[in-house]
């Protein structure tokens, strides 16, 4: 089969968060699986694209509403990602730095699904599946049912990926011009309360709609930020696919952005060095247990909760735990969490910002890995952490409750039922304890090490998906 990932991020190119890891991740292992899986992304100005090498595959022009916009296809010539890369360079919308965040993320995404679509439309052979992913390419399930210019795409089957239904896109009525000529009696369906919604419009118009584990598609009929209804509406063609991990990527045995690798023979020793090398970076004692969050801070991951669980955890066990925080977000958070240095020198830090190396030291070198979300789809972190040989303590919510099973119930991890600061000091507590059990933590760790998480089922999932 021939399929086309549409997405904002795909890793190594550019990663915000999980989005970024699954699209970088499942065309490679679809095409293992021998398929033709392909990404078509936008052009921005990352490394990526300044350090390899391209070929112009298309050059044309797009129109969004009023306005003409020059348009030209990239392709990765080596193939070196295990999937064929193509770049949407879209001159004065795309070629920026970061990802999102621009007032203009509107028109920028929807002229790169524009631009996707002419493109496509001049192929002379049709696509298996376009497989969209999130609100950014969520239009492009309504313009090949609907838009005139694109009637001759509307047999190609379309699915929508929900990584996160937080994350809408909704734009106003004003902007209906922007999208290429439909019959108007359809316009219902780009609606969803009083604006254009392009992951409800997805949600309408897609094929077949999947969420990245099987619990958040229990969960988003009752929490969906406002698609509760039109979610249960849908809920014939919807499907939980649990994701998978890029295991050739996060393999503590071969990962080069570690000080020391290991396996699970290794485990000890090689857990070891990468706390030391870590500890002494953030200054910290590599003899306490070293407890960690990576990621958004935001108030889907619980963020805003951890300045005061870090604050109480941190003062009533003086001096008997580490803790060290990497991510970036609300900058009130971010600040909170800064501000607690001085209190806590040698067991707390923080490293406010983006930086993949360091998160794949911290999973290596840390005991512990805290995900207090309120909202998690699926959630990657847990599943590196395991692979890492770090004990992973969740709430029971999304994807948490799918691949996290707790000690005592047999398993491997610490869970708790809230996002509370009660809930998740409790959970800091046991972790404290069962760190002071060296052989059952090993044991534990070693357990976890050889879970197979890796995108091998998931690809095929989604394969048989494409063909009902
Ligand atoms: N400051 C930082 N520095 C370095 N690395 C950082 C970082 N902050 C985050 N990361 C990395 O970004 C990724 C985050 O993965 P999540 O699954 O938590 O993603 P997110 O909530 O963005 O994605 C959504 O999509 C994914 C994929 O479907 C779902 O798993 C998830 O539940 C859903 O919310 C991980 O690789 C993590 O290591």
């Amino acid at each position: 089969m021939e399929i086309i990932h549409l997405s904002a991020e795909c890793y190594p190119i550019a990663k915000v968060g999980g989005l970024g890891d699954v699209v970088g991740a499942l065309p490679k292992y679809q095409n293992k699986l021998g398929h033709v899986a392909k990404v078509v992304m936008p052009a921005y100005q990352t490394k990526f694209l300044q350090e390899n090498e391209f070929e112009v595959c298309y050059d044309g022009w797009g129109k969004l509403g009023f306005q003409n916009f020059p348009v030209r296809i990239f392709r990765e010539k080596t193939n070196k990602l295990g999937f064929d890369l193509y770049l949407v360079h879209i001159a004065g919308l795309m070629d920026r730095e970061k990802v999102y965040g621009y007032d203009d993320d509107t028109e920028r995404f929807l002229a790169y699904q524009i631009a996707v679509l002419d493109w496509i439309s001049q192929w002379e052979h049709r696509p298996d599946v376009i497989h969209c992913h999130d609100h950014h390419t969520g239009l492009v399930p309504f313009m090949t049912a609907n838009c005139v210019q694109y009637r001759h795409l509307s047999q190609i089957p379309t699915v929508l990926t929900i990584h996160n239904a937080q994350y809408q896109g909704q734009f106003g009525w004003d902007k209906l011009h922007y999208l290429p000529a439909f019959d108007a009696w359809n316009a219902g369906q780009l609606g969803w309360k009083d604006s254009i919604n392009p992951l409800a419009s997805a949600i309408k118009c897609a094929w077949k709609i999947t969420t990245v584990s099987p619990s958040y598609l229990d969960e988003i009929s009752y929490n969906a930020n406002g698609l509760e209804s039109l979610l249960a509406q849908e809920r014939g063609k919807s499907v939980g696919i649990l994701n998978g991990i890029d295991n050739e990527v996060w393999n503590p045995a071969t990962d080069p952005m570690l000080p020391k690798n290991f396996a699970i023979r290794t485990l000890e020793n090689g857990k070891r060095a990468n706390k030391e090398a870590l500890c002494s970076v953030f200054n910290l004692n590599a003899d306490k247990p070293l407890f960690t969050f990576i990621g958004r801070l935001v108030g889907e991951k619980g963020a805003d909760l951890l300045p005061e669980i870090f604050y109480h955890a941190l003062n009533n066990n003086r001096g008997e735990l580490n803790i060290l925080v990497l991510g970036s977000g609300d900058p009130e958070v971010e600040t909170r969490l800064e501000q607690l240095k001085p209190s806590f020198p040698g067991n707390y830090n923080t490293y406010i910002g983006y930086n993949e190396q360091l998160s794949h030291q911290i999973y290596a070198g840390a005991d512990f890995l805290l995900m207090p979300s309120r909202v998690e789809p699926c959630g990657l972190n847990q599943m590196y952490a395991l692979r890492y040989g770090t004990i992973p303590i969740v709430r029971r919510i999304g994807g948490l409750k799918d691949t996290v099973v707790d000690i005592g119930d047999g398993g491997f991890g610490i869970c708790h039922d809230q996002s509370s600061v009660w809930d998740v000091g409790h959970a800091i507590w046991r972790g404290m304890e069962l760190f002071k059990d060296k052989k059952r933590s090993k044991e534990i760790r070693k357990f976890m090490m050889q879970l197979d998480h890796s995108w091998d089922r998931a690809a095929q999932q989604y394969i048989d998906l494409y063909q009902i």
